[in-house]
């Protein structure tokens, strides 16, 4: 069976890492979370700030272990939940829009797809990362769907949240990430977009996984 890469980006709380982790169990390919990663980089420098970010990111060890789905370690401790809170949710923008710290996980991400079957998830894998990746998903929802979705999201991990604040949440982040100088979020041109408002996650599944099987079986 043809070994392939898939990529899966868009906006944040579109549904990418929920499909992508399902995707890649069904079709027995690893699945990596790569907003996880910069989430694990905020949270060292909301623990140092006076540190710049080109030494933080070289004292920094971060181990990603694929476990029915993802756990981040950073220096050793499992931050897998703590990355999700509202102080890094606030932070991971800015964080992620500094050039040593895309280089470094970049790099580490690129090492991670080398040898295909990866489902990887987050906001430049078809555009940087992995630009010839078989299949490129880009996944869209409208804000209040998103904010809907997160709201469920975080009242089940028991973080505090409201909805009008996670639409603002996601509107200011969507447009940082958008905006940024480096590898700002953006459609692939070969990418397929898919517009998951009102579609139930098995059926986004479902779709994402006739187009892999296409390629896989041609
Ligand atoms: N098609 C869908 N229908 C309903 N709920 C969905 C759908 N897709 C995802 N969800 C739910 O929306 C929430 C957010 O999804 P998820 O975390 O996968 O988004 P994301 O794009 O990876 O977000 P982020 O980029 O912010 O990490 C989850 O609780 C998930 O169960
Ligand atoms: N490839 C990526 C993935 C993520 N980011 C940044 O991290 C933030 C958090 O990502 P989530 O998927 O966990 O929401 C996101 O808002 C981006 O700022 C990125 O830059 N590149």
């Amino acid at each position: 069976m043809k070994k392939i890469n898939i990529a899966v980006d868009g906006p944040a709380a579109a549904g990418k890492s929920t499909i992508a982790k399902l995707v890649a169990s069904e079709l027995g390919m690893v699945y990596v979370d790569t907003g996880a990663m910069y989430r694990a980089i905020t949270l060292a420098h909301l623990a140092q700030p006076e540190v710049d970010f080109e030494t933080l990111v070289q004292n920094i060890n971060l181990k990603i272990v694929n476990d029915n789905g993802q756990k981040i370690y950073l220096n050793g401790e499992d931050v897998s939940e703590r990355i999700r809170e509202n102080d890094v949710t606030l932070n991971v923008s800015h964080v992620a829009s500094q050039k040593a710290v895309r280089e470094k996980l970049v790099g580490i991400q690129q090492e991670m797809t080398a040898a295909k079957g990866v489902v990887m998830d987050g906001r430049d894998i078809g555009t940087h990362v992995i630009p010839d990746a078989e299949l490129k998903v880009y996944m869209i929802a409208s804000v209040t769907e998103r904010a809907e979705r997160r709201l469920i999201d975080n009242q089940q991990r028991g973080i505090e949240a409201n909805f009008e604040d996670l639409v603002k949440d996601i509107e200011r982040r969507d447009h940082l990430d958008m905006t940024r100088e480096i590898s700002p979020l953006v459609k692939a041109n070969d990418a397929i977009e898919i517009d998951t408002t009102g579609m139930t996650i098995e059926t986004v599944k479902d779709n994402i996984i006739t187009l892999a099987r296409e390629i896989i079986e041609n």
